[in-house]
């Protein structure tokens, strides 16, 4: 079997004045938690809906556990579990009646699955409470018990945890972790919220514009996310000049503020302190310091040219 969950080829969806994804190259492989990061309009949720089968592409191809076949695409997304724009529930029933419709729908077999799911999302309470009087996070919940419900394989969560609050952000990525974990769920996560993906993801899909910028491993991120010193001195040219001619080094930035960044002798900071006080500058911060994902991928969407 492949060792990939989900790869596309060329993938693209034009509307009649939006090319809405554009010749996408994407690949998930098993056990990854993929984390699908773009800005609102970038096409995460276009490019969520063609994997799902609700819309189909303009052009190029998706091989979903192995298979291309469109006949074999159907039986495949059967491993699938999908929450896409928020899940469609029926107001006036309860968590369980919702459940058991969705049940029934996808013809999953055994009613027990209800209760082990609800517990899951932690939703086993609410009882006779129907989701109309539901909060946004517990709706959330309940678009993950739809989503777990056939125990998938795959599960594809588009901004799942839009909505929560602090405790309930922490209660999915614990369970989505578990799931990971334990039962080899592989996850494609669609966010705008950065940090949270960081706590989770193994691998990172970068979209703008409906293109694909960029794919790279956790441990991809993490070494290109530049560490430097941040330093600032009273007298900013002073610093430079100590930099250049002292340590010899021009792999700086000054900022508009006058904060130096340096990027060398990044693991030697009793060296760089001690040239800059022993040539009169007066030190005001030094600290060492990293970028994270939210600084790399603004810094991407927005260095340049992405043809
Ligand atoms: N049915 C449609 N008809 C026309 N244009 C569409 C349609 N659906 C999406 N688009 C356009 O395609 C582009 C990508 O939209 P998409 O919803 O995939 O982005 P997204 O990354 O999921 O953003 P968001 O987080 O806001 O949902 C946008 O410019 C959007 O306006």
């Amino acid at each position: 079997m492949s060792e990939y969950i989900l790869r596309t080829s060329g993938l693209t969806k034009k509307y009649k004045h939006t090319t809405a994804l554009n010749n996408v190259n994407l690949s998930i492989k098993k056990g990854a938690i993929y984390g699908f990061i773009g800005q609102n309009g970038a096409g995460k949720s276009t490019f969520i809906k063609l994997v799902a089968g609700l819309a189909f592409a303009s052009e190029g191809s998706i091989e979903l556990f192995g298979e291309i076949d469109p006949e074999k695409l159907i039986e495949a997304r059967k491993r699938v579990g999908t929450i896409i724009e928020g899940p469609a529930l029926f107001p006036h029933m309860t968590a369980k009646q919702n459940l058991e419709v969705h049940r029934v729908q996808r013809g999953i077999p055994g009613k027990e699955c209800i209760e082990k799911t609800l517990a899951l999302v932690g939703l086993q309470h609410t009882g006779k409470k129907k989701t109309r009087n539901f909060s946004l996070g517990m709706k959330q919940r309940l678009g993950l018990a739809m989503a777990l419900l056939s125990e998938p394989e795959f599960l594809i969560l588009d901004e799942p945890i839009n909505g929560l609050d602090p405790m309930g952000v922490v209660e999915i990525r614990e369970l989505l972790l578990k799931l990971n974990r334990e039962k080899g769920t592989t996850i494609l996560i669609s966010s705008h919220i950065l940090s949270e993906l960081n706590l989770l993801a193994t691998h990172y899909g970068i979209i703008h514009d409906g293109k694909l910028l960029e794919e790279l491993t956790a441990k991809d991120l993490q070494e290109k996310c530049q560490h430097y010193l941040h330093i600032k001195v009273d007298k900013p040219h002073q610093g430079v000049a100590v930099l250049e001619e002292e340590l010899g080094t021009k792999e700086f930035e000054v900022m508009p503020d006058g904060i130096i960044k340096l990027y060398k002798f990044v693991g030697e900071p009793g060296l760089v302190s001690t040239t800059l006080a022993a040539n009169g500058a007066v030190i005001e911060q030094f600290m060492p310091m990293g970028e994270d994902l939210e600084e790399y991928f603004t810094k991407l969407i927005g260095g340049g040219n992405h043809e």
